[in-house]
């Protein structure tokens, strides 16, 4: 009984965001059957309809007592000291005979509520009381990524789970929505895309959440009052639909337009002659050109003149000392100084639109937890994938509201379960293996498969040293079934459809790589039974996994920058990429016969009767398979070619073939096939750049070579030869 009810004492209240001060829990009440609402119609109304949807209300005065309200609400006047008199904060007070959940303002009252939701396991309460508080004025999540913007039900979906995780803000900025950005930053909203907004402006209201619109007019606003005037009646439009709160972004356009002191006078203008004007209008904000350190040159003076410029109340944007940026002390005292403002950080965090073929399901790390006291407000731009980017917005709700307590991994773990509460482990396995963002433009990388590293370690090793282990090559089969099993019981899971929509390309690949993985370990096996046949089915296979793979990665996720799906691809898949090699080679030595590489699989091949570019590797990108270049001199003998082939055939679109000469050869022709045995000459001719390019062709061809047709040895280079299909 002494250990049950120590365990009782000790249990660890679990709360989303983190609390600031927490009594420890001293017992439990019984959900009661009825309640009896003291204050409700003084209290905030949001948490008034959150507080009836969870108790049944009694009519007689009978019901166990809650006491609800703001500060200034006689019905908690007896507890008003207890309120921290912060912004948004509130006090909760569970106890034997009586709730009470007090706010120092109506949206204090509201996250009380959502406290006392969570606290609400199982029919029992537990007898505690909370005093608690945001760390950061304004929290959330802007809408600002380039590619498809999210949808109604997303927003919707997402507004809810920020009033859920005490997060009070959402800039809509889509930079892809054509009324946000150019061409038509001028016009209103067309009815449908108006009545849409106007709705999620409710719903946003609903959830306590500060419904932001920004406008982008930085690609071709003209210094003048016209274009002034333009974006005054365009947030007039918005404010006839609810909107309270603007922002206006001038990043990522041409630096002639990045004129400082122009950009602060029309904030100024529309600050003084709109937000200060309707009053109940949230003050401006503004993203600036020079929007992280690495691009901002003081000297010249840009940054300096918007914190000397801009009317006080102006927020500023920040993404870090980089585009994508960890945020730290440091560089927030470095902004801060020159804006004169605290810096509302806009943190480019799950955001994917750079590497458009990852997802970043990883925790939110990078975050300085002593920095409380030098923001102003902390978004999150997500990825294109709402609900795959709650993970992420889950812990910068966790974050932003107690920064000094904030632990990413931590978070990390809870996050996982509110979005995938039934299938969380599952969702674990999937996320540890899909968070790092591999080689981009930015150089931003994340941790990915930490847990699995030393045992991935350990295995090649033993791969190499050929004295494998069983019990690592368990621990590896292991986590390949997992990642199977993750793949199909998500896929089969309906707790969350919208998030399996969005992530079902990558989970299809998810469960091909865990198949690929479990069936390389079984090449071992037939090593060890020396049974060539057995080895060379499996290897047959797993050329089949990969192939399906790579159709995987040329039909699914095609966008114009970074098309196509991966997964596990800082450990996982060089993992078996290099084990694969390794057995590969070992079967060679063994039986002395070479396999096909299918490590890094492309089905195209490279086709020659050059023994000096046999082996050349064959790359592929954006439907473009090109041969790596030879960078000696090449040989080419009579009828001596190179070229590639195409498996199966394809649709060439445009050729090119550098082969070092000023001139194109007359010993040379550029041919096409689709049998290998009949040829058509391809009609192509010298760009400026020595270059030979060839266009599209009609109808399908599988061979595609450059041929010597002279009698003689030739020589040339082959500096580029690559064919874009279609
Ligand atoms: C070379 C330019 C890269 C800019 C990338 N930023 C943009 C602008 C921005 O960060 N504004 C603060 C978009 O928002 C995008 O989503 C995000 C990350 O790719």
């Amino acid at each position: 009984a002494i250990m049950g009810f120590q365990t009782l004492f000790s249990q660890k209240v679990q709360i989303q965001p983190t609390p600031q001060i927490v009594s420890q829990p001293s017992g439990h009440i019984l959900k009661p059957e009825e309640v009896r609402i003291i204050g409700a119609n003084s209290a905030d109304k949001e948490a008034v309809k959150l507080l009836k949807s969870l108790f049944s209300i009694s009519e007689s005065k009978k019901g166990f007592p809650i006491y609800l309200g703001e500060k200034s609400d006689k019905a908690i006047r007896k507890y008003k000291s207890q309120i921290p008199n912060k912004a948004e904060g509130y006090y909760l007070s569970i106890e034997k005979n009586k709730i009470v959940v007090a706010g120092n303002d109506e949206r204090g009252t509201y996250y009380g509520m959502q406290t006392l939701k969570q606290l609400l396991v199982d029919g029992k309460l537990p007898l505690l009381n909370i005093k608690d508080y945001p760390d950061i004025t304004a929290r959330g999540v802007v809408e600002g990524f380039y590619g498809t913007p999210w949808n109604y039900e997303d927003r919707v979906s997402q507004l809810k789970f920020y009033g859920a995780n005490k997060l009070n803000t959402y800039i809509y900025g889509p930079k892809d929505d054509p009324y946000h950005r150019s061409p038509n930053w001028r016009e209103p909203y067309p009815a449908k895309e108006a009545k849409a907004i106007k709705e999620l402006v409710q719903v946003a209201n609903h959830n306590h959440v500060d419904f932001v619109w920004a406008i982008h007019p930085g690609m071709d606003i003209k210094w003048n009052t016209a274009d002034r005037d333009a974006a005054i009646s365009k947030f007039e439009a918005m404010y006839d639909l609810g909107v309270r709160a603007f922002a206006v972004f001038f990043d990522d356009i041409s630096w002639e337009d990045s004129n400082a002191a122009k950009q602060a006078d029309f904030l100024n203008y529309l600050d003084d002659n709109f937000v200060k004007v309707k009053k109940n209008v949230l003050p401006l904000i503004l993203c600036p050109t020079e929007y992280n350190k690495s691009w901002s040159k003081i000297e010249k003076g840009y940054l300096p003149t918007l914190g000397e410029k801009l009317n006080p109340s102006i927020h500023v944007m920040w993404t870090g000392d980089r585009v994508i940026s960890d945020i730290d002390r440091q560089g927030l005292e470095w902004i801060n100084q020159h804006i004169k403002r605290k810096a509302y950080i806009w943190w480019n965090f799950p955001v994917s639109d750079y590497v458009r073929d990852h997802l970043l399901m990883g925790p939110a790390y990078g975050l300085d937890t002593g920095a409380s006291d030098l923001m102003s407000g902390f978004m999150s731009n997500p990825m294109e994938f709402a609900e795959a980017s709650k993970v992420a917005i889950y812990s910068v709700a966790d974050y932003a509201w107690n920064i000094k307590a904030y632990q990413s991994m931590e978070a990390w773990e809870r996050a996982l379960k509110a979005v995938m509460p039934n299938n969380c482990e599952m969702f674990r396995v999937f996320a540890i293996h899909n968070a790092d963002l591999g080689p981009n433009g930015h150089g931003y990388r994340r941790d990915e498969s930490w847990e699995f590293k030393e045992i991935a370690e350990k295995y090649l090793n033993e791969v190499k040293s050929g004295k494998w282990k069983v019990e690592t090559i368990a621990d590896v089969q292991q986590e390949f079934i997992q990642m199977m099993m993750s793949a199909k019981t998500l896929l089969q899971s309906t707790d969350n459809p919208a998030l399996i929509d969005e992530i079902e390309p990558w989970l299809l690949q998810f469960r091909l790589l865990g198949e690929s993985g479990l069936a390389l370990t079984h090449l071992q096996v037939a090593l060890e039974k020396n049974d060539k046949a057995y080895f060379k089915k499996l290897y047959s296979y797993i050329k089949l996994l990969k192939e399906e793979m790579f159709k995987n990665s040329n039909s699914l996720n095609q966008n114009p920058y970074q098309p196509g799906v991966k997964t596990g691809s800082l450990v996982i898949e060089p993992l078996i990429n290099n084990a694969l090699a390794e057995l590969s080679k070992q079967y060679a030595q063994r039986y002395n016969e070479e396999l096909p590489s299918i490590a890094n699989y492309i089905p195209h091949l490279i086709y020659t009767n050059l023994n000096q570019v046999e082996n050349l590797p064959i790359r592929y990108l954006h439907k473009t398979i090109s041969i790596s270049p030879l960078l000696e001199v090449l040989k080419v003998p009579a009828n001596g070619y190179v070229g590639i082939e195409l498996v199966p055939e394809q649709t060439v679109l445009h050729s090119k073939i550098n082969m070092g000469l000023d001139e194109f050869p007359e010993w040379a022709k550029i041919q096409v096939s689709a049998d290998g045995d009949n040829w058509t000459d391809y009609q192509g001719k010298y760009n400026g750049r020595k270059e030979w390019v060839g266009g599209k062709l009609e109808g399908l061809y599988r061979f595609v070579r450059m041929v010597n047709t002279s009698a003689n040895e030739q020589e040339c280079y082959l500096k580029r030869f690559e064919v874009k299909i279609k």
